[in-house]
């Protein structure tokens, strides 16, 4: 399906279940889940542990498939989608952040974020560089991920999400590994980013972070348990947790 502007980063899920486990000991990690992002929204995910965060994220990223539902995301329908034509969707629409950076070891910070333009064959390698500066290591692109702090290698992954353009930018907990002013630092990076346009979805356990959303869904045994909008999101620079 063509991508319209208007559909870009935007996110509908209708009836979206997805059950693991076995038959005779099923876990059902989303029931029926019903959730619009529009395109341009900061969404943030709150909920106790196994309510199904991860999950969902994952079913929007195009990680994993749903069991029941429909999922329509920055313009594509991924509904019965095939695992391959997921990893099409992924890169061309999604860039991820996850809670433990997932850098490639062997790899500096300047050529962890070259070789996802290299993978996905979107995005421009000059970027990377660009992109480095603009999260504060210009002087530590040739620094590999061990040479590097948790916020700094938390930037990397920033860069690193962000270097195909993505439509949808997908963090889950970016922040659980690092210290309150580090993780408030890659949130002020999360927000720019949005304010630059793109839709953003982070999921988190810290209640305080939710200030900075315009809409704070709270998730409860696999379900939507309500949607909450705010109407002045609050700086990152100022969110405490
Ligand atoms: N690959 C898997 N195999 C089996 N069960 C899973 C799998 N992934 C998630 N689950 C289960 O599905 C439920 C929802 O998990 P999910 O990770 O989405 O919750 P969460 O809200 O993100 O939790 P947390 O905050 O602890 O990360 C949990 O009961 C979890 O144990």
């Amino acid at each position: 399906m063509e991508t319209t502007p208007e559909d870009r980063g935007g996110v509908r899920l209708r009836g979206v279940s997805k059950t693991y486990g076995t038959a005779e000991a099923p876990v059902h990690a989303l029931r029926g889940v019903d959730l619009d992002i529009e395109p341009g929204e900061l969404v943030v995910v709150l909920g106790p542990s196994g309510s199904g965060k991860t999950t969902l994220l994952n079913l929007i990223g195009g990680i994993e498939s749903a069991d029941a539902g429909r999922l329509t995301v920055a313009g594509e329908e991924l509904t019965e989608r095939q695992p391959a034509r997921l990893a099409d969707f992924r890169r061309q629409h999604i860039g991820f952040v996850f809670q433990f950076f997932n850098l490639v070891p062997t790899l500096t910070a300047r050529e962890n974020v070259e070789v996802i333009v290299e993978l996905t064959g979107r995005g421009d390698r000059r970027r990377a560089a660009e992109l480095l500066t603009a999260v504060g290591l210009s002087d530590r692109m040739d620094h590999f991920p061990a040479q590097l702090s948790g916020g700094q290698q938390q930037r990397v992954a920033i860069a690193r999400a962000l270097v195909t353009d993505p439509d949808l930018l997908l963090a889950d907990e970016p922040t659980g590994a690092l210290d309150t002013a580090t993780g408030r630092a890659i949130l002020e990076l999360v927000q720019r980013s949005n304010r630059e346009g793109r839709t953003v979805l982070m999921v988190t356990h810290n209640a305080g972070i939710a200030a900075m959303a315009h809409r704070v869904v709270h998730m409860r045994d696999g379900r939507v348990e309500s949607v909450e909008r705010q109407s002045v999101p609050a700086d990152a620079a100022a969110v405490t947790w």
